[in-house]
């Protein structure tokens, strides 16, 4: 079962031609179109279900809300900071990334930087374009025995370890998340930031940006370095602080930076740029033919098997639709959306909701007890409109259920066969379960002879002919009686006067 339906794909900048060749085979119309304003995007952006970028489309909340169609957004890269995943999330689309794919290509232009900074290559090349020849100006040093600090140790930290090491250099980290006896198995020894400092002869940072790595490296932590140390960013601009960078360069602490990211892109100011003992890319890190071709085909590929149904790879959000893949799974969110869309019906005067419990029982559902609460907001909440809940955003759209209604209502459901039963409402058990697929009416009134003679009249009135029947237990002297109709009904305001509660539901 595909959570969602793609079939216009705007890609928004360079990305290998494999992605849009994959697509199309897949049935999918994409339409390319790069450098795209932000009122261009807004206004192009209705028009599609679905859109791949890299990191240079900042899809702001403004975009996102302006993307009335749009079920997913494809990032053939790593980093999702040009993505607000957070609006995305609530708008129920799915982010996706391809962090593997531009690993290799990331470290081994971090390993460039080292170098270069090492030997100079790259003032000694301009140097040498402008006619000169300053053997005793580029003076050098080994990376033979010098220690390299790595901040982050994940996916590109762990690569630029390994290199590193090949020129004998030592490698020593940080990394809260990757435990130390695993990167020591790569040969990183780890250690508090405040140890690592003063022992580094180069640092290269290797983290995602966030507040806590903001400004890593600022004029504080500088300070606490060896005199000279020499510093990369190939990971995010903002991670060492830019102006204390500055700084620092200026009174020698820094001995030179490699730099691939900034602040801000293309850099307006460019005081670090102009530095002399800076180098610098216009972040060049995933630019390679087999990174760029690596990330294209696997954002193609993951959309195509996102669309099958196969399986959900590379969401950044969404991970509740990783577990909907399985053909078990199916029937557990048909339940869940119908007990919700049950409750809802039954409960329409009430709204909103001041407290949902979704309980699960049995072991083999503790694990999808999140899906299976996202299902049935699903259906709770569910209101007809086009951008309504789904299972990316029902968890968030608690934040619609807010004020107070005292009173309880449960639904209790189970499948039988592959059809979703409803067992229980509001404590009373019915005979039968009842299938919950069709137009259905609820109603619940005391027992007597003639209403079901009565409320059958006034559905053959409204030309709605019976095609089910069920009763819960008598509670309270009330009982619940479901009956399922061959159309729905509109108008309840017949049968209010005959019973207690009355709700219809289609399913
Ligand atoms: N220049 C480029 O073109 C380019 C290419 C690819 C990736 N990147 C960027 O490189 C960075 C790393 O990518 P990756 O694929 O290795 O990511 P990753 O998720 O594999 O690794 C990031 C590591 O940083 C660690 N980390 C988180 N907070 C930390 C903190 N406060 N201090 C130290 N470590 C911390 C995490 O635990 C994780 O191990 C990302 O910012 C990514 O966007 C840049
Ligand atoms: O996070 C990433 O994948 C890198 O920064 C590469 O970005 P790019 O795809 O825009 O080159």
């Amino acid at each position: 079962m595909a959570p969602v339906c793609v079939r216009r794909i705007l890609i928004s900048e360079s990305v290998d031609p494999c992605c849009k060749k994959i697509l199309q085979e897949n049935g999918i119309e994409v339409t390319e179109k790069q450098n795209l304003t932000k009122d261009e995007l807004v206004a192009e952006i209705k028009d599609y279900e679905g859109l791949v970028v890299r990191s240079a489309t900042k899809i702001t909340a403004e975009i996102i809300n302006a993307a009335d169609n749009l079920k997913i957004i494809g990032r053939a890269g790593t980093g999702v900071d040009n993505v607000d995943v957070d609006a995305a999330t609530k708008k129920g689309i799915i982010v996706m990334n391809t962090p593997g794919g531009n690993t290799v290509s990331a470290a081994e232009l971090t390993c460039a930087m080292i170098i270069s900074l090492s030997r100079h290559v790259p003032q000694a090349v301009m140097s040498m374009k402008a006619g000169k020849w300053e053997r005793k100006k580029f003076m050098g040093s080994e990376l033979y025995g010098k220690v390299l600090g790595i901040i982050g140790l994940g996916r590109i930290g762990k690569e630029v370890a390994t290199r590193m090491q090949s020129f004998g250099m030592k490698t020593i980290g940080y990394d809260p998340i990757t435990p130390p006896e695993v990167s020591a198995t790569w040969g990183v020894e780890q250690m508090s930031l405040e140890q690592l400092w003063p022992q580094c002869d180069y640092i290269t940072v290797h983290t995602p940006l966030m507040p806590s790595t903001t400004g890593l490296l600022n004029d504080a932590t500088f300070a606490e370095c060896k005199k000279g140390v020499k510093v990369v960013n190939c990971a995010r601009g903002g991670i060492i602080d830019e102006d204390a960078l500055l700084r620092a360069l200026e009174s020698g602490q820094c001995g030179g930076a490699g730099l691939d990211v900034f602040v801000e892109e293309p850099p307006k100011n460019r005081a670090l740029v102009d530095h002399f003992n800076v180098i610098s890319c216009p972040h060049l890190g995933a630019s390679t033919r087999e990174a760029q071709a690596r990330c294209g085909q696997e954002i193609a590929l993951q959309i195509v098997d996102m669309l099958k149904g196969r399986e959900l790879v590379g969401a950044v959000n969404a991970q509740v639709l990783a577990h909907s893949f399985s053909p078990e799974s199916h029937l557990w969110i048909r339940l869940g959306e119908a007990l919700g869309a049950v409750l809802r019906s039954c409960t329409t005067s009430k709204q909103p909701y001041d407290q949902v419990d979704i309980t699960t029982l049995g072991s083999s559902l503790k694990s999808s007890c999140e899906l299976l609460s996202s299902a049935a907001l699903v259906g709770l909440l569910k209101d007809g409109s086009r951008n309504g809940p789904n299972l990316i955003n029902a968890l968030t759209a608690q934040l619609m259920v807010l004020s107070v209604n005292g009173i309880k209502y449960t639904a209790t459901g189970s499948i039988q066969g592959d059809v979703p039963v409803l067992l229980d409402l509001n404590g009373s058990e019915f005979r039968q379960p009842v299938p919950l697929t069709g137009n259905l009416l609820f109603f619940k009134a005391a027992v007597t002879p003639q209403l079901l003679p009565t409320v059958t009249g006034v559905l053959a009135t409204a030309g709605a002919e019976v095609q089910s029947f069920s009763t819960s237990a008598t509670r309270g002297g009330d009982q619940w009686s479901c009956i399922g109709l061959s159309t729905a009904l509109s108008d309840l305001a017949a049968l209010k006067s005959l019973v207690k509660e009355v709700a219809a539901v289609s399913i």
